[in-house]
This record gives structure tokens, sequence and C-alpha cells, in this order.
């Protein structure tokens, strides 16, 4: 009797320490998905739930998140493009990429109620916005009219969600309240390489600053062709969708007309910018990697030359091809505001990689990853010579300063004195000998 008595309180002892350690596991599990929504420091901020493409086939893979569930009841997919506010489909849950959900709010404040207007695109305003955490970003506003505007929204947000590189315009956040659609990017403070070019606010891009933007951007479209998993075109490469930062650094922003390359290859309506669009795609309708190539290679002739693609640009060059037989001899259509200032070498070669990027055939065409590599040699050669030069200077400077040393030593020293003496004294000898 004893003994089962004494069983029984053990028994009891050990329920009582289980359920215990049950509890205290249940409520840091609760506490810890309380604290998850808190993102960004903002009560506004919640991370995102962004659908992605799974391989370029039509299934949607939803990122998850607790705040969606409301809305899991709203999923669609129109034309193989996920609406990122569609649904969950349960069992395609796939960890959050970063991107963060803003409130209306917390944006109409950071934005002065929508007044901070940084530029007008095709698809709408955008804004600089102050957040409270610390970082500027910008605001792309669709306009609720645009039925393209829409989407490119869910197109941006999925694609942006997963691509990211230090050459790319990088998509943070999103909005989509009170019928608004917003996109948010990381906030290029030095703005678009076209105002660099053609705006007489900013100081003039030097030679060695547009070889360096011509490398950042070819490395963001080499990221996009041959990195991101299904390849990604951009469709839209131009010199307004070219960002700076605060560095000058540069980034391949407005994934608008991107598409994974998978989705809508045979678009019926031409879309891209006139100056820049490669003379196959018009023909045939078909974008591929190699008219991103085109695009870039009249960016690189709009960089050399300082001439508007939408300005005859291309006509100019073709003239000077002429002559150069598209080698040599470029020097002519060079941008005359840089004086002179650039490297007969560098404008060659990089005068020769623009006009293959626009061959007539793009089988011709080097791909990104070529371009990267032609980019990067002449970066490297010009490193090399300044480095060289740095040191045969400084060496040259070196053996001044050892010659000005020997010879005031030679003046201070007094046992140098005395051997000048010495030595003029024996040269009057001589010169009494003689
Ligand atoms: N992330 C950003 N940081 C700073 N400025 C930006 C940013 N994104 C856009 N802008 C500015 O806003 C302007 C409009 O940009 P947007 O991408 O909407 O249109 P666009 O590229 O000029 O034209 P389109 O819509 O026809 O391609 C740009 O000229 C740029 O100066």
């Amino acid at each position: 009797m004893k003994e089962r008595s004494f069983g029984l309180i053990i028994g009891i002892s050990i329920g009582v320490v289980i359920g215990g350690l049950l509890a205290l596991v249940g409520i840091l599990c609760s506490r810890f998905h309380r604290k998850r929504p808190q993102i960004g420091n903002s009560s506004s901020r919640r991370a995102a739930t962004i659908p992605i493409r799974a391989n370029g086939v039509d299934t949607c893979t939803i990122l998850s998140d607790s705040s969606m569930g409301t809305e899991s009841s709203r999923t669609s997919v129109q034309n193989g493009v996920p609406l990122w506010f569609g649904g969950m489909k349960k069992g395609h849950v796939v960890a959050a990429s970063g991107i963060l959900e803003y409130s209306y709010k917390d944006l109409q404040k950071a934005t002065y109620n929508f007044t901070s207007l940084i530029g007008q695109g095709a698809f709408g305003p955008v804004y600089k916005a102050q957040m409270t955490a610390g970082d500027a970003v910008a605001v792309k506003v669709l306009a609720t009219d645009s039925k393209q505007g829409e989407k490119e929204f869910h197109t941006e947000v999925m694609l942006l969600g997963r691509l990211h590189h230090r050459n790319l315009v990088n998509l943070v956040g999103y909005c989509a309240e009170k019928g608004q659609h917003m996109l948010i990017y990381v906030y290029m403070s030095k703005g678009s390489l076209a105002s660099h070019l053609y705006s007489e606010v900013h100081e003039l891009l030097s030679w060695d600053l547009r070889v360096q933007v011509a490398l950042d951007v070819a490395r963001g479209l080499e990221y996009l062709h041959d990195g991101a998993v299904p390849p990604v075109i951009h469709r839209d490469i131009k010199s307004s969708n070219i960002l700076l930062d605060q560095a000058m650094r540069a980034r391949v922003a407005d994934f608008g007309l991107s598409r994974e390359d998978m989705i809508n290859r045979h678009a019926s309506n031409i879309q891209g910018t006139f100056g820049y669009l490669d003379p196959e795609y018009i023909s045939t309708r078909t974008f591929t990697k190699k008219s991103d190539v085109y695009s870039f290679g009249v960016l690189l002739f709009e960089l050399i030359a300082g001439r508007n693609p939408q300005q005859g640009l291309m006509e100019y060059v073709e003239l000077a091809a002429m002559n150069t037989e598209g080698k040599v001899g470029w020097e002519e259509i060079v941008d005359s505001r840089l004086e002179g200032n650039f490297d007969e070498h560098e404008l060659n070669d990089v005068a020769a990689l623009a006009y293959n990027c626009i061959n007539r055939s793009p089988r011709k065409r080097p791909s990104m990853r070529d371009i990267v590599q032609v980019l990067s040699r002449i970066l490297t050669a010009r490193h090399n010579k300044k480095h060289h030069r740095r040191e045969s200077r400084d060496s040259s400077v070196a053996a001044d300063e050892v010659a000005l040393n020997i010879d005031q030593l030679g003046r201070r020293s007094p046992m140098n004195s005395e051997h000048r003496r010495v030595e003029s004294k024996s040269s009057t000898a001589e010169s009494c000998e003689g």
C-alpha cells in the first residue's frame, strides 16, 4: 500500500514537471510568433507575402505571411503571371525574401502627402520618401487606370522579390492599399544616367566614369541573363533606366518591361523605347537576350557620343563606321564636351565592342558575359597603367629626392666642405701646374 502511494506520488510529480515544461514551450512559441511580423522597426511594415514563379512553369509558389491569411481566397493567375495578393497555395509556402509591405499611411507621411515628386514615368509618378527608420526610398505609384501598370506591378513584385544584385535597383517593398499599387525601391541619390548626360545641372561625366558605368550596367544585365533562374530579359535598357548611387555607381532600374523569358515570348505589340530597339525584334517580334545586348550597344554609343538615340545617334554612328570599319578611328564621334580628355585605346575598344553589340545578326552579338569580360579588361588595363605610371613617377620622385639629399648633404656636411676645399685646392694646383 505504502509502495503504491509512493509510486502514485512519483507519477504525479513527473506529470506535473512534463506539463510545466510543455506550458513553457507553448508560451515561448506564441511570443516568437507575435514578434515576427515586426520586421523593419515600423509597426506598419510587415513581412511580405510574395508569390514567385517556380522554374518558369505556371504554378505559383507563394511566400508565407500570417497577415495575408484573409486574402488567400483571392488566388489568381493571369497569363502565367500570378497576382501576388492572390492566394496562397497551401503546401507551397516559401520563406519571405525580405520584401516589406508598407502601409499607405506611413508612405503618405514619408512623402509629405505625396508631394515629394522626383520623376514621372510611363506608369506613374515617383516620390522620395524619408522613412523614420532612416533610409530614403523611392516610391513608384502605379497609375490606377493603367491596365499595363497593374500587370507591371505584379510582374515587378514577383521578379524583384527574388532578384538581388549590387548593380540592380532592388525592390525593397510594396504597398497595396486604398486601390493603389506602389513599388518601393532603394533610393538612388544621383538620379538617372540620362540626366547626367543631358542636363546642365550636373557636372560633366568624365570618360573614366562613363566606362565604369558601362561595366556596372553590363554586370547588372549579366546577372539578369545568366545569374537569374529562369533568366530575365530587361526589354527596356536606356539611359533613363540607369540610376546612380551616392558613389556614382550605376544600377539597372525599371523592370517594368521585364519578363521571365518563358512568358510572353511573342508579344503582339512592340515594347521598348524607340532608338534602343533591336531591328530583329521589330521584324520578328521575338525578344531575346541579344535584344538587350543591342540596346546595351546603343547605350555604349550614347556614353561615347553624349547624344540621345532618339535624336539620330545611330545614323551618326553608322556614318562614322564607314570610315572606321568598326574598329579604330572612332574619335570623331566622341562627346566634344570631353575636350579630348579620354584614352584613345579605351575609346576604340569600347566603340568596337558597342559596334559588335549592334550587329544586325543577333548571333554575331556578344553575350553579356563576354561584354563584362571585355569591359573588365579595359578597366584592369587602365588600372595597371595608372599603377605603373604612379610607380614610375614615385621612383623618379624618389630618385630626385635621393639626388637632392646627396646635394644637401654635400652642402651641409663640414667633412664634405673640407673635402671640397681640398678638391678645389688640388684643382687650383692642377690648374697652376697646368
Ligand atoms: N529608385 C530611384 N531612386 C531615385 N530616383 C528614381 C528611382 N526610380 C525612379 N527614379 C526617378 O524617377 C523618374 C521616373 O522613373 P520611372 O522608372 O518611373 O520612369 P522612366 O524610366 O523615366 O520612364 P519609363 O517609365 O518610360 O521607363 C526617373 O527618371 C528617375 O530619375
